[in-house]
């Protein structure tokens, strides 16, 4: 397993924006869309592609093409789905699969209430899109969920993380071709399961539940 964690003033500078408690769900929507295209970038670094001949006004000559079967992008609902589109605008010609997860609040366990795959991921790219990998339940849960179809190539991408979530991973899946790339890599987890500074909740934020 890999970790990647974002190096780049851009990056830092859109996250502490995303972070601030006054940031409202419009301007939080278009961050997340904003920091998924360049975190994106990373994330698709080692991309298969396949050559092609293209011919120019001028010339003929050698280009790439994203090879086939096509990378499946994953959002894990519901904070993942705000990442979706930003992911799609880098990379029209991915699939997309869905996973539902919720965390129970009392014991920080994920709850799955949705699933829809394809049934065989053998030689597909996956790439898990969840703004936080807080305890690392539904990360696993859904890298887990993709190795039982096949998948052995797996790249997530998330915001924030907490060094307990990505020593989960690195437990459950340290032997396996996993790639998380992270735009940042916070100090802890609290009490309550919350990353520390963290954003508070991804998905109250993104759509305007929160209390
Ligand atoms: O690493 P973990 O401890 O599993 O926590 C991280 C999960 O918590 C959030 O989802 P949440 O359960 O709040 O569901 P939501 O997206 O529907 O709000 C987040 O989007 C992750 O999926
Ligand atoms: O800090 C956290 C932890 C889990 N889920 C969130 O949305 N935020
Ligand atoms: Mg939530």
């Amino acid at each position: 397993m890999r970790v990647h964690v974002a190096d780049h003033p851009l990056v830092t500078h859109k996250l502490s924006v995303l972070r601030d408690r006054a940031t409202q769900a419009p301007a939080f929507r278009e961050l997340v869309a904003e920091l998924v295209a360049l975190l994106s970038y990373e994330a698709t670094r080692d991309m298969r592609v396949t050559e092609v001949e293209v011919e120019t006004p001028v010339a003929t000559t050698t280009g790439v093409k994203i090879s086939e079967p096509l990378p499946l992008a994953v959002p894990i609902i519901r904070a993942g789905l705000g990442m979706l589109d930003g992911f799609v605008k880098i990379v029209p010609a991915c699939e997309v699969g869905f996973v539902g997860i919720v965390r129970d609040e009392t014991t920080l366990q994920p709850q799955t209430y949705a699933k829809r795959l394809p049934e065989d991921l053998s030689n597909r790219q996956c790439f898990v899109l969840d703004p936080m990998l807080a305890t690392g339940g539904s990360l696993s849960a859904t890298v887990q969920f993709l190795f039982d179809a096949g998948a052995s190539d797996v790249t997530a991408i998330c915001l924030v993380a907490a060094p307990e979530g990505v020593q989960r991973m690195n437990r459950d899946f340290g032997d396996k071709n996993v790639t998380i790339v992270l735009g940042a890599l916070d100090e802890s987890l609290n009490d309550d399961g919350y990353i520390v500074p963290g954003l508070g909740d991804a998905g109250d934020r993104l759509y305007g539940t929160a209390e």
